[in-house]
């Protein structure tokens, strides 16, 4: 797939799907960010995506390093190239990726993520996907790995659009497709069988209304699978944090598990779970090559790594699965 059709390629492989209905909708929000995407990063991104090369990979597997192609599938200087222009779309940070022999080693060891959630959930095989909040597009790539129909990422942040396009021009008969848009872009489409959102409840204003929205993605009997920054406490027990918390700024409600569960319940899902629950280390997210600016480490209190810099509970992550 090259970037030029990654629309039609998408409308294309949704046509036998209930999602054919919503693609007037969908067809709209994806014009109108294209004549937004005028940005001038944006158009370097898009342009370096060309300068990639142009070969055939001679393998590719997508288990916890996401790897395309071999090292010896290029001579030296295309080699040198290939970093050249995988540089231009730092700051790195789901993954990791391995593209033609160049280790990109993410701020992030997304594959820990995944292996954290892999045994707690239905099996994806046979069945249509959509990954809320899909960063670089990392787990849905682990996603078509366990065999799904189908498997649809969206995330609004442009760069990691690009990233994604890095890995999926090289992969073009799986039936992986990113679309750029928010949650609230979505039409209620009702039509997929696993509906995931890691990583992205705490950064809604209104958490309510982001549940509701992943369960209108959900057919009957879907299933939910949801990550989310927790802290201890009892069902009453929810963080909002001041302006930052761990250094970002846009974290709005850290629940209790025993919170979450009720909030998810309170939104209709079905025999909701928690099936896992993880501090996180300085081992999982770091500074490295690919992602230089700070990390985790820099937003712990030096002193007490069980605080965050600004003094609340050290972030601490917990899987819930739940059914429409
Ligand atoms: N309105 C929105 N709709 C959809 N996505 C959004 C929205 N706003 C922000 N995002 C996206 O949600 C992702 C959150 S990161 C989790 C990545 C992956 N899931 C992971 O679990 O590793 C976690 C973090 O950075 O804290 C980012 O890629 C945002 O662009």
């Amino acid at each position: 797939m090259s970037i030029n059709t990654w629309k039609t390629d998408f409308y294309r492989a949704t046509l036998d799907s209930d999602l054919s209905q919503q693609l007037n909708n969908l067809a709209s929000a994806l014009n109108a960010w294209e004549d937004k995407s005028q940005h001038a990063d944006q158009k370097m991104w898009r342009k370096q995506l060309s300068h990639l090369p142009n070969i055939n990979p001679s393998v590719f597997s997508l288990g916890d390093i996401v790897t395309i192609g071999a090292e010896d599938d290029l001579v030296e200087g295309e080699k040198l190239r290939l970093r050249q222009v995988l540089q231009n779309y730092m700051p790195w940070r789901k993954g990791p990726f391995r593209l033609f022999g160049v280790d990109i080693n993410t701020e992030w060891r997304s594959d820990w993520k995944w292996q954290r959630v892999i045994p707690h959930i239905d099996k994806l095989e046979n069945r249509r996907v959509l990954d809320v909040g899909c960063g670089s597009g990392y787990h849905l790539f682990r996603m078509a790995q366990e065999n799904a129909t189908q498997v649809i990422g969206i995330d609004p942040t442009a760069l990691f659009f690009y990233q994604f396009h890095c890995f999926k021009r090289y992969l073009p008969t799986i039936n992986v497709h990113y679309l750029p848009l928010g949650v609230e872009d979505l039409p209620a489409t009702n039509c997929f069988d696993t509906v995931f959102s890691m990583g992205v409840l705490y950064h809604r204003l209104d958490p309510l209304l982001f549940l509701k929205q992943l369960k209108q993605q959900l057919v009957k009997g879907g299933q939910l699978v949801l990550e989310t920054l927790v802290i201890d406490g009892n069902q009453q027990q929810v963080l909002m944090p001041g302006e930052r918390y761990a250094q970002m700024r846009n974290v709005y409600f850290i629940p209790s598990c025993e919170a979450m569960l009720v909030w998810l319940k309170k939104v209709g899902f079905n025999d909701p779970k928690l099936v896992d629950m993880n501090t996180t280390t300085t081992d999982e997210q770091r500074t490295t090559e690919w992602m230089p600016n700070h990390s985790l480490s820099n937003f712990l209190d030096p002193e007490d790594k069980a605080k965050t810099i600004e003094g609340y509970p050290s972030p601490k992550r917990a899987t819930f699965v739940a059914y429409k």
